[in-house]
């Protein structure tokens, strides 16, 4: 399968009797860095569950090449966490390395290293203690990027990583990803804010029910595509 860490081929996947994508095709290619954007209701989220395997595709194929069925690692939307289970920053952070660790083996000390080191690395040294329902929203979302950083995974998928964060947030968490691609890992992340997308993103797939364009980003994001979208996702805005 070349250089694609993960194919769809004519992919389509639903909720019960909903169809939400349509005969998606295409490949993510190893060490890209790609945005998926498009209006409400398109079918981003449900693309991101099937490439996780939560959802199954009613049609097509979705196929991971190794490294992604074996080291791949989602950050999911901020509503999809219960924020009132009791349970620490810390721990919510070290669960990243749970591949690592198991469930039984505990952890050692290079793991606590890295559970510091994470937190520390996005601004949250000494939230450790704190239960996550005590957090705000941007600094979850910072706790959920140490997340990402303890499972090391070579595949990382994010689902709108920088809704409910400031600028300043949001800029240095698109560092740390930017940092992630410069690690030749396969970045993916639903993304609403386009100007965004434009500066920072080199690959871009642009869904409404189906994909209206997937390629470089000035290609898909034209007028007539962007309008294209609106257009099939009637009554939603981008
Ligand atoms: N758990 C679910 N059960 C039933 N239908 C669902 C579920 N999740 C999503 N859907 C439906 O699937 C379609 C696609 O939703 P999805 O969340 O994938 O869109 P999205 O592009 O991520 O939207 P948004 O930008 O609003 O987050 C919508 O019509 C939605 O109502």
């Amino acid at each position: 399968m070349s250089n694609a860490v993960i194919e769809l081929d004519q992919v389509c996947l639903g909720w019960r009797d909903r169809v939400a994508v349509r005969d998606v095709t295409g490949s993510f290619e190893r060490g890209s860095l790609t945005a998926i954007v498009g209006p409400n209701g398109a079918g981003k989220s449900t693309l991101i569950k099937g490439i996780m395997g939560l959802v199954s595709p009613v049609r097509g194929r979705i196929r991971l090449g190794r490294e992604a069925s074996e080291q791949m690692a989602c950050l999911p939307q901020l509503g999809e966490l219960d924020r009132s289970f009791p349970v620490t920053t810390y721990d919510l952070v070290a669960m990243g390395a749970w591949k690592r660790t198991g469930a039984w083996k505990g952890y050692g000390d290079a793991e606590h290293d890295r559970v510091h080191a994470a937190l520390a690395r996005v601004g949250l040294a000494d939230f450790g203690p704190r239960i996550i329902g005590t957090l705000s929203g941007g600094q979850l979302q910072r706790a959920l990027f140490a997340r990402l950083m303890l499972h090391d995974a070579s595949t990382l998928l994010l689902d709108e990583p920088f809704a409910a964060v400031d600028r300043h947030t949001t800029e240095e968490l698109m560092a740390l990803l930017e940092n992630w691609h410069g690690e030749g890992r396969t970045v993916i992340a639903v993304l609403h804010d386009l100007d965004m997308v434009r500066s920072h993103f080199p690959q871009t797939l642009l869904m409404a029910g189906q994909a209206v364009a997937w390629g470089p980003t000035e290609q898909v994001l034209t007028n007539e595509n962007l309008h294209l979208a609106r257009h099939l996702c009637a009554g939603d805005y981008l």
